[in-house]
């Protein structure tokens, strides 16, 4: 779930501090790798990426190398290949025009999109990661326009064909040397984005520019107008200004609910929705769930406690609703970030311990009720109940705001193996005593729809296929998730990564300067061609289509 962002200012002013100011804003996306790419002068490309933290990455010095006035940012949490550097996003391909791309997401026909670069495309694909992918399909629709020097039509075209021939989730933002940037959202709109605009402080009567995938981007920087990217809808932004087209017909929009239970910032509105007020809706809806089963079991809450951070705001409306008193038992080191998107069980079992305190006067004698976001392994709610007899609890009582997980992710969540997943195979009483509590109380379905639902009477469906096992692009055949399940499990993973194989060509980390030393993709509008008559047709990859019609 990673972080992307992409900014052009009027000025020619250097963008690369609101970049990594903006990326700072989105690192709970992301926390393995980072980076930044600007366009300076002459088209001429300068990038900072890595693995690593935003703020250790993109230091002063480094910022102070990124040139230009537009630039593309990412935070990185692999869901594809593997955490090697050479995976960081942004990607860069000089061919054609000096293109640099950052996604999130997922793709779901990998292997078909691989075979085709390959036999007909004849791209090199130098990395695992299903970014790259994206980024070279696009770069050869781009190709195909024979073009010296393209214009929007055929940015909105080559989207279009990329939306054609790929299966699975993604938004994206991108830039192409010397002419703008650009962004478009898969036909689900499964990953969040949106742009918004801003007088430039130094252009009069000019516009600053941006995308990213949380509107939170937009509030700390001054943008305002914050407006959704539509469901396969692609937007290009230049100094002329901003043009949107829906490259291919929108389909239900089914925006991913582990953005409102877990990933987001409360502070975004995601799609219309305010992640705060949907995650206030799950306390709500969860009080009432608990209020039955509590009163069934003969259970009297002393106290209800959150599972610092993402609860917090469902964790105190439960409260409420259940009128008993909220207390904050668990302590929160700042310096430890989050765990479930940390690689490895191993390492994520040790930082819920490093990172949370359980202060026992909360827990000491009492009746607790603690409550999560979510219980996806287990490993959170297992260590945190222990710690909560360990501080003296009488009785551990656990809730979640969202129903059992027991289906992989395959949109750009990393839990791809059923059999890390704590609820898969068990029912919830076994979940229970799995993870050690007295007893477990989930949130139902209707009603966690329902609390992100009522906020936008326009999205009737959202992607809840971790808890139902429907997938709402198709395609999710048991023959993909067993293939996905080898390839991105725990301990497959090691393997992949322990190997420390280094790619042929490896990005440097800093002061990496790429691209040509002209003007490539537009800027003198006398040099943009014509629009051809060439009919998608002669793009169309029979084989690869997925669905989408050509209309
Ligand atoms: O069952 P699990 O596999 O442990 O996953 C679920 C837990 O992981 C997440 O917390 P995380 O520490 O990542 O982030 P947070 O600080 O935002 O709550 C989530 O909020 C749950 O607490
Ligand atoms: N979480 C994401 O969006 C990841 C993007 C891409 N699949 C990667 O692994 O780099
Ligand atoms: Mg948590």
């Amino acid at each position: 779930m990673c972080g992307v962002l992409a900014i052009l200012l009027a000025s020619q002013n250097n963008v690369a501090p609101e970049l990594a100011e903006g990326l700072q804003l989105l690192q709970h996306r992301g926390q393995d790798a980072c980076g930044v790419v600007t366009c300076g002068p002459k088209g001429r490309f300068y990038q900072c990426k890595g693995n690593g933290m935003v703020r250790d990455l993109l230091d002063a010095k480094s910022l102070s190398q990124l040139i230009g006035g537009m630039g593309v940012g990412h935070a990185r949490y692999p869901t594809a290949g593997s955490s090697a550097q050479s995976e960081a996003q942004p990607f860069y391909v000089n061919s054609p025009y000096g293109i640099v791309f950052a996604h999130n997401g997922n793709l779901t026909n990998t292997d078909h999109l691989r075979y085709y670069l390959d036999h007909y495309a004849h791209r090199h694909i130098n990395t695992s990661s299903d970014s790259e992918l994206l980024l070279n399909l696009l770069a050869d629709a781009l190709q195909k326009t024979g073009k010296f020097r393209i214009d929007g039509d055929d940015i909105f075209r080559a989207v279009r064909e990329v939306m054609q021939t790929t299966s699975g989730a993604y938004a994206c933002t991108a830039m192409i040397a010397g002419y703008g940037i650009f962004g478009f959202r898969d036909p689900h709109g499964i990953r969040p984005m949106g742009w918004a605009r801003r007088r430039s402080e130094t252009v009069d009567g000019g516009w600053d520019y941006m995308m990213a995938s949380e509107s939170v981007v937009c509030d700390a920087l001054g943008f305002q107008d914050w407006t959704d990217v539509k469901p396969g809808e692609a937007i290009i932004i230049t100094r002329e200004g901003l043009v949107t087209r829906q490259c291919v017909p929108e389909r239900t929009i089914a925006p991913d609910m582990f953005e409102f239970v877990y990933f987001a910032r409360p502070d975004s509105v995601l799609d219309g929705i305010s992640v705060y007020r949907s995650r206030m809706a799950m306390g709500d809806a969860l009080a009432e769930n608990a209020r039955k089963k509590l009163a069934a079991e003969g259970i009297k809450v002393d106290v209800v406690i959150p599972v610092p951070d993402t609860s917090r705001v469902a964790a105190l409306q439960l409260a409420q609703n259940l009128g008993v008193p909220y207390r904050e038992g668990f302590v929160k080191n700042r310096y430890v970030g989050r765990t479930f998107i940390m690689p490895g069980q191993e390492l994520r079992r040790k930082n819920v311990r490093r990172k949370l305190n359980a202060m026992a006067l909360e827990f000491a004698d009492k009746t607790v009720l603690i409550v999560d976001d979510s219980i996806v392994r287990g490993t959170t709610s297992k260590e945190i109940i222990q710690m909560a007899r360990d501080a003296g609890a009488r009785k551990v009582i656990m809730a979640s705001c969202a129903p059992p997980i027991r289906h992989p992710a395959v949109y750009g969540i990393d839990m791809p193996s059923r059999k890390e997943l704590v609820a898969h195979g068990r029912t919830e009483d076994e979940i229970s005593q799995y993870i050690g509590a007295d007893l477990t109380i989930f949130q139902t379905l209707p009603d966690l729809v329902q609390s992100c639902a009522q906020f936008n009477p326009d999205i009737q469906e959202f992607d809840c296929s971790v808890f139902t096992g429907e997938y709402v692009t198709g395609g999710v055949t048991e023959e993909y998730l067993a293939h996905i399940e080898g390839l991105r499990a725990d301990n497959a993973k090691q393997q992949h990564n322990g190997g420390h194989m280094q790619p042929v060509l490896e990005t440097q980390p800093l002061d990496d300067v790429t691209g040509g030393g002209e003007v490539a993709g537009g800027g003198d509008v006398s040099q943009v061609v014509g629009l051809s008559n060439e009919s998608l047709q002669e793009h169309e990859l029979p084989s690869l289509v997925v669905g989408l019609s050509n209309e």
